[in-house]
């Protein structure tokens, strides 16, 4: 891999954009990427519109990663930015973890203001722990009444409370994306006080550096006369070039070494908690790897089949089932990069599981999965999420 080396100056952080269908996420992050490009044509490129990438899934030139993400920085930080592009994936991507992100840009359409995903993302972001929430007002330039802007403002701030978040406190700033992307001052403005505000509001993430190594797996890919890459967000800890590791979860475990390293096309000596990165694994075969295994120190993580849990079954207004279930229930459960079907046992008295509870109880998976306690997890069927879950206790 002879590339330039990536130098970590700033500090890294992962932020996306969340919001309604057609609110602008799209606009608003090409806005970003011209902004930026403009206050720091060295260091920042331009993604227009269509750069974007539509499609996390597809396969990559070379070992370069995650082309769902745009990079840029600011003066004080270095940021990954995944946009999620159409409402199914963006639940997905939330649940699987392959937008484990430090802070989201809340998207809301000022002419519409507050719609239903955009409580659902809000309430997702909530449940999978996003720590911080910045708004973008957008289409302000559509919104020609003053006093309906503060109206919208009024709501999403409320809507944030209602999910936990300091809807006093946090930055709601008017933007337009489309205008700014066509170069109005004034609207360069805003984008350029939309970056300055997650700049500002935004601490830069306290990372579990001194945990054990894990990686869990977003793709394998093949380097023709080198071996087989595997991609991911760094979850915890860190590692550096030449030392062992563990593939782990949904069969046997396969040990290794990482011998080569790269984050957004760049050599990495050092891949740590946050960052996005592709692993060079030492006689691995493509096969014997997969999406939804994690790459840990070796020791540090062990597969497991049935463990015990604390579940939330979401109400029905938070979009969970309209119906109880009960202990025959054989949902699909997501770790991570990965879903695995599985069966529950209801403890004690319970017999039913009513949308809007919250229970113990012991699930047993078809695969294992590696984990750890504290891991979280989302239940779903028919493409809906209809749970989300802690693990509580580790069985077998
Ligand atoms: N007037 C105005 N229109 C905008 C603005 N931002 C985006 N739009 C328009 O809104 C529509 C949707 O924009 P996108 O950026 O594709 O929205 P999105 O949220 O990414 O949409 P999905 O990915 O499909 O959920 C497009 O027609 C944009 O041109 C804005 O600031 N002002
Ligand atoms: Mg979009």
């Amino acid at each position: 891999m002879a590339k330039s080396q990536f130098v970590r100056t700033k500090p890294h952080l992962n932020i996306g954009t969340m919001g309604h269908v057609d609110h602008g996420k799209t606009t608003l992050t090409a806005a970003i990427t011209k902004v930026l490009a403009e206050r720091d044509p060295n260091v920042n490129a331009f993604v227009a519109f269509d750069g974007i990438d539509r499609a996390p899934e597809e396969v990559q030139r070379g070992i370069t990663i995650n082309i769902a993400h745009v990079e840029y920085e600011t003066a004080t930080r270095h940021y990954a930015h995944v946009d999620m592009p159409g409402h199914a994936d963006y639940v997905k991507n939330m649940i699987t973890g392959a937008a484990q992100v430090d802070a989201a840009i809340l998207v809301v359409s000022a002419q519409d203001g507050a719609m239903p995903q955009t409580r659902e993302h809000v309430l997702l972001a909530q449940r999978v722990g996003v720590p911080y929430l910045v708004v973008a007002l957008n289409k302000a330039d559509a919104a020609e009444d003053p006093d309906l802007l503060d109206l919208v403002e009024l709501e999403v701030r409320e809507l944030l409370s209602e999910y936990g978040f300091p809807g006093d406190e946090v930055p709601v700033i008017r933007v337009s994306g489309l205008r700014a992307l066509e170069g109005d001052p004034r609207w360069t403005a805003s984008v350029g006080e939309l970056l300055d505000a997650i700049d500002s509001y935004v601490p830069t993430p306290d990372r579990e550096l001194g945990e054990p190594f894990l990686m869990p797996i977003e793709n394998v890919l093949t380097i023709s006369g080198r071996g087989t890459v595997v991609t991911g967000a760094v979850e915890r800890g860190s590692l550096r070039l030449g030392e062992p590791v563990e593939v782990v979860g949904l069969g046997p475990t396969v040990v290794s070494t990482a011998i080569g390293m790269e984050t957004f096309g760049k050599s990495l000596e050092t891949a740590e908690a946050g960052d996005n990165a592709a692993i060079l694994l030492r006689g691995i075969k493509r096969d014997e790897v997969r999406r939804g295994q994690v790459v840990a120190l070796p020791g540090s993580v062990t597969p497991h089949r049935k463990f015990r849990a604390t579940l939330h079954a979401l109400s029905t207004a938070e979009g969970g089932r309209h119906t109880p279930f009960a202990a025959d229930y054989r949902p699909q459960f997501y770790f991570r990069t990965t879903d695995v079907s599985g069966g529950i046992d209801l403890l004690g008295e319970t017999e039913l599981v009513m949308p809007g509870d919250t229970v113990e109880l012991v699930v047993e998976l078809a695969k294992p999965v590696a984990m750890n306690t504290g891991l979280g997890f989302a239940v779903r069927e028919g493409g809906h999420t209809v749970a989300a879950g802690t693990v509580t206790e580790l069985l077998d």
